[in-house]
């Protein structure tokens, strides 16, 4: 199948995890209504965006709010590409991690953060991943029944490397669940993903959180879909929204074989490989 319908809830954070159920529930029910075959949350869905909350809601792997997720994929029969959340491993690190989930509920991939955000913007955002975060250190591509897809976190967009290695494995469309701010926001967002985009020739997929203006950390909002072709397929504002959007994954294609920029590397003189 080449078109498919992709449904992005760009939410607020909801820390109440009996709150977050039912939420995820309505977004289910109404993107199935819709007819699409992807969910999509935005980076820190359920954990304020802020380094001391990060320990305070960090669950592993198969925790209660994966659990929710992996519910709403399997009742409602959608793939769900979970946002992220604070991830904690047996050695009690915590990763920002992405899940994505199929119509089986099953989790079919996971990309720890791999590019952590510590940034300090001369009056505007300074921020620390790094105090209390670890980074991931692989590329993560899935199968689904659709196509090839990548999975990236927010701050990861900067990385072309990143992106060139998902196409490279013959990513179509990449998620990324990010939560850019009113410093970086207005000054990089479409542009980050209209370049990742036309560079590799896929649809992006970005879901932010909806903005709170009494948050810590302020969310630019703006949820986005580039092709492959670098056009800003859907833009959201800042406010709460559930928006549909289809892609056709034939244009992936198109773009490739018009203008063959992934064939044109000259591997004879730069050279690219995952470790
Ligand atoms: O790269 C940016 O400007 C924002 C990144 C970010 O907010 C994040 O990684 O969470």
């Amino acid at each position: 199948m080449t078109v498919l319908r992709i449904a992005q809830a760009q939410m607020p954070v909801y820390t109440d995890i009996k709150q977050l159920a039912g939420v995820l529930k309505t977004l289910a029910e109404q993107a199935v209504q819709e007819k699409a075959s992807f969910l999509t949350l935005p980076e820190m869905f359920c954990c304020p965006y802020d380094v001391s909350s990060f320990p305070v809601y960090a669950e592993p792997q198969g925790g209660p709010v994966w659990q929710i997720c992996s519910d709403i994929a399997r009742s409602f029969h959608i793939y769900l590409s979970a946002g992220t959340m604070p991830e904690q491993d047996e050695n009690r690190r915590i990763y920002n991690t992405a899940y994505v989930f199929d119509q089986d509920g099953r989790q079919i991939a996971k990309h720890r953060k791999m590019h952590l955000f510590d940034i300090n913007v001369e009056d505007g955002q300074y921020f620390q991943e790094s105090a209390v975060l670890t980074a991931g250190n692989k590329v993560t591509t899935f199968e689904t029944g659709f196509c090839t897809m990548g999975l990236a976190v927010c701050y990861d967009i900067r990385f072309p490397e990143l992106f060139r290695l998902m196409a490279l494995k013959n990513a179509r469309v990449i998620f990324v669940p990010a939560s850019f701010n009113m410093t970086t926001g207005p000054m990089h967002w479409e542009l980050l993903f209209r370049s990742q985009a036309v560079s590799n020739q896929v649809f992006i997929v970005g879901t932010a959180p909806a903005r709170d203006i009494n948050s810590s950390y302020i969310s630019w909002g703006h949820s986005i879909v580039t092709d492959p072709w670098g056009n800003v397929l859907s833009s959201m504002e800042a406010g709460t929204e559930l928006r549909i959007t289809e892609i056709n994954l034939e244009e992936c294609s198109r773009a490739r074989e018009q203008i063959p920029v992934l064939r044109h590397r000259r591997e004879d003189v730069y050279t690219l490989k995952e470790r």
